[in-house]
């Protein structure tokens, strides 16, 4: 996973590597100024509502990051339902996914169906995640999604790749709803505080 904070990861001999990641890194978090603009006016927000909770995108604070995932190739048996990522919500403001061309990702619709999200070569898929839909009352609503083992042989013989751009707002923006009273006496979880404990949950981060 590479964050702007992920010194660790990377060593001497993967130079290049990270020279490419940051500069993916880089021009993903530009599409994302667009995206939020694009978000802002859709929902008739004032300029900079979104773009003001992401201002450290680019700074070693920011909790955004982007994710190469591998999925390995299935060369034995697997019991029925088993799947290769369960159902979930991602936990920020959107996320930018792009996969291969193996498919198995699936999203579900609002009548609860899942929909096959099938690779579109050059497309970038945008998930809604739980803070952007706390934020804008449910307007938007965090995207359920899962990815299955492909039925074909051919497919299951090959491993899957994709990469996810997971954006986070800034530790400190407090998840209040656009909209709500001035004097809404409510305590919200801040954007770090929602992501611990989503992360907590999911075994990632001891408590
Ligand atoms: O690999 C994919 O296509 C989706 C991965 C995903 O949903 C996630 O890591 O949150
Ligand atoms: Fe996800």
């Amino acid at each position: 996973m590479f964050t702007h904070s992920s010194k660790n990861v990377f060593q001497v001999k993967l130079k290049k590597f990270k020279q490419f990641l940051q500069q993916m890194y880089g021009i993903l978090s530009d599409l994302l100024k667009k995206l939020l603009r694009c978000l802002e006016i859709g929902l008739d927000l004032p300029f900079g509502t979104l773009l003001d909770q992401h201002t450290n995108i680019n700074s070693e604070s920011s909790v955004t990051a982007l994710r190469l995932i591998h999925y390995p190739p299935i060369l034995f048996e697997v019991p029925e339902n088993c799947i290769r990522c369960g159902e979930h919500t991602d936990y920020g403001t959107v996320t930018l996914l792009f996969q291969d061309n193996i498919g198995g990702l699936e999203v579900k619709n609002r009548n609860n169906e899942w929909v096959q999200a099938h690779p579109v070569p050059g497309a970038i898929l945008v998930n809604v995640g739980d803070m952007l839909q706390t934020l804008t009352s449910g307007r938007l609503v965090a995207t359920p999604h899962r990815v299955l083992i492909p039925e074909e042989e051919r497919l299951k013989r090959c491993s899957r790749k994709s990469v996810a751009f997971f954006v986070n707002p800034n530790k400190k923006v407090v998840l209040k709803p656009f909209g709500a009273p001035e004097d809404d006496k409510k305590s919200y979880k801040t954007s770090h505080e929602h992501l611990h404990s989503r992360l907590s949950s999911a075994l990632i981060l001891k408590p």
